[in-house]
């Protein structure tokens, strides 16, 4: 790990108290930010180069919403890209069973890089178009950041979710023009503001699931 990198240290471990989280996570998100930062470099990742920005914009952010997935079994992180939100949630939540679903072969390359040199023994990668992937068994939840409007979430993935299972997207502002469109069938089943050490920007997460008939 470089030292600019190690240097950032005591300004996570302050977000991961903020967020109720074991300080002693903070070793192996720091492996997770050090990777993403040197793949960066040479494959364009994420638009976000500075690995501090990355501290509260990609690794807090994500971790927000961790007391959402709490007691879940397994998840599916849609458009996961560089592994976000999933990558965090599967490190700070051993018994989480993670499968990162990316299309970009790019990416998926660095999803799999990441499970072996960080040895993320609960993630799956699935390179594979959202719409195309049939996994074996359905999922409790699927997550989406920076991923697509919540209709369009729904057309690509609606169906990984099992009959009880829910959409957990990470929004800005409330998209209410989204949730008015929302597929028949479906509704929000709750809005939770969320607070994200080192950002001022509004964030909320969108719980999204079947009507009960
Ligand atoms: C803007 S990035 C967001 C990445 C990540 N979720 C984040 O929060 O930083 C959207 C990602 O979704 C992937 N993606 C878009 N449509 C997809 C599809 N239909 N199937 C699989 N991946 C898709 C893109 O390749 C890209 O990596």
């Amino acid at each position: 790990m470089t030292a600019d990198i190690a240097a950032l240290r005591p300004e996570l471990e302050a977000g991961l108290a903020q967020l109720a989280q074991e300080p002693a996570l903070a070793g192996p998100l720091l492996d997770y930010l050090a990777l993403l930062a040197r793949w960066n470099a040479t494959y364009n990742l994420t638009a976000i180069r500075d690995p501090r920005e990355m501290l509260a914009k990609h690794l807090l952010d994500s971790l927000a919403m961790q007391p959402f997935v709490r007691g879940l079994a397994a998840l599916a992180d849609l458009g996961s890209g560089p592994g976000l939100p999933g990558i965090p949630l599967a490190i700070v939540t051993p018994g989480l069973q993670v499968t990162l679903v990316e299309s970009n072969g790019k990416k998926a390359r660095f999803l799999r890089e990441a499970v072996r040199q960080l040895k993320l023994g609960n993630v799956q990668v699935a390179e594979s178009r959202i719409e195309a992937f049939r996994p074996a068994a359905p999922f409790a939840a699927i997550t989406a950041r920076a991923l697509a409007t919540l209709p369009l979430i729904l057309e690509l993935g609606g169906h990984l979710l099992a009959p009880a299972g829910r959409l957990l997207a990470m929004k800005g502002v409330v998209p209410a023009d989204e949730i008015a469109a929302l597929p028949p069938g479906w509704q929000v089943a709750a809005i939770h503001p969320l607070q994200v050490p080192g950002l001022v920007a509004e964030r909320h997460l969108l719980e999204i699931a079947r009507r009960q008939a």
